[in-house]
């Protein structure tokens, strides 16, 4: 861990991320400098696995700074001229939604760069089992350059018009850069109501955090 960083409260950081790199060099910039935040922190990575896009750039960076990297990946992503080599530790599962839970429960917390369908996908699913009361993780969207801003528009018009309560707004947290962002999740606490009690959701298919609540 870098001199001058608080201890965190978390050990693994799940990042949802585009298997593209986008079209500007300053996502892969993001991608390097969230890997970048991690390792200061010392903090593991659990991601989609694979090399393609910013999932190939973080995964390397966080593997080059010596934290753990581990790549869940299902069996049918796995032909390398699919998703590329993987560093670090790989698990490989049967489906998607092995996958989704797998990658729930090692992580600590969550957080999207930019993608496609599928980070937000995984990101919407991260911000609605958060609503259900299923975990209490924070969730995060680091929104480089404004690439989220329709998408935070769009849950600010959900609010406006009925479909999302205030308090369940909150549940997402964004900032514009990694440190920015990794130090309001560090202080983020479960606001909202949940749907129904974290405990009657099965343990076994997210883990616990924070510790024993
Ligand atoms: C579709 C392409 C490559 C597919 N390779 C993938 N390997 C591993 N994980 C993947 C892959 N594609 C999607 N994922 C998962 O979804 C997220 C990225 O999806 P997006 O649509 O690119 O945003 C990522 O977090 C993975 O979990 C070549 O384009």
């Amino acid at each position: 861990m870098e001199e001058g960083y608080p201890r965190s409260k978390f050990k693994t950081v799940c990042v949802f991320c585009g298997s593209n790199s986008g079209n500007r060099q300053i996502f892969s910039d993001a991608a390097i400098q969230l890997g970048n935040e991690l390792v200061k922190r010392n903090l593991d990575l659990v991601y989609g696995g694979g090399s393609v896009g910013l999932m190939g750039l973080i995964s390397q960076r966080v593997y080059d700074g010596g934290c753990h990297v581990l790549g869940i990946i299902p069996k049918a992503l796995m032909p390398l001229e699919i998703s590329g080599e993987t560093v670090g530790e790989v698990r490989i599962v049967s489906d998607m939604h092995e996958r989704k839970a797998a990658m729930a429960q090692e992580a600590d917390a969550f957080v999207a760069l930019p993608g496609g369908y599928g980070t937000m996908e995984e990101l919407l699913e991260m911000i609605t089992w958060a609503q259900l009361g299923i975990h209490k993780k924070p969730v995060g969207l680091l929104n480089v350059d404004g690439y989220y801003n329709c998408l935070l528009a769009l849950f600010d018009n959900g609010v406006k018009e009925g479909f999302i309560k205030p308090g369940a707004r909150n549940i997402v947290v964004s900032a514009t850069s990694a440190k920015e962002l990794m130090m309001k999740m560090e202080h983020y606490s479960p606001s909202q109501e949940h749907v129904a009690p974290h405990e009657s959701w099965q343990k076994k298919q997210l883990g616990d955090y924070p510790d024993g609540e």
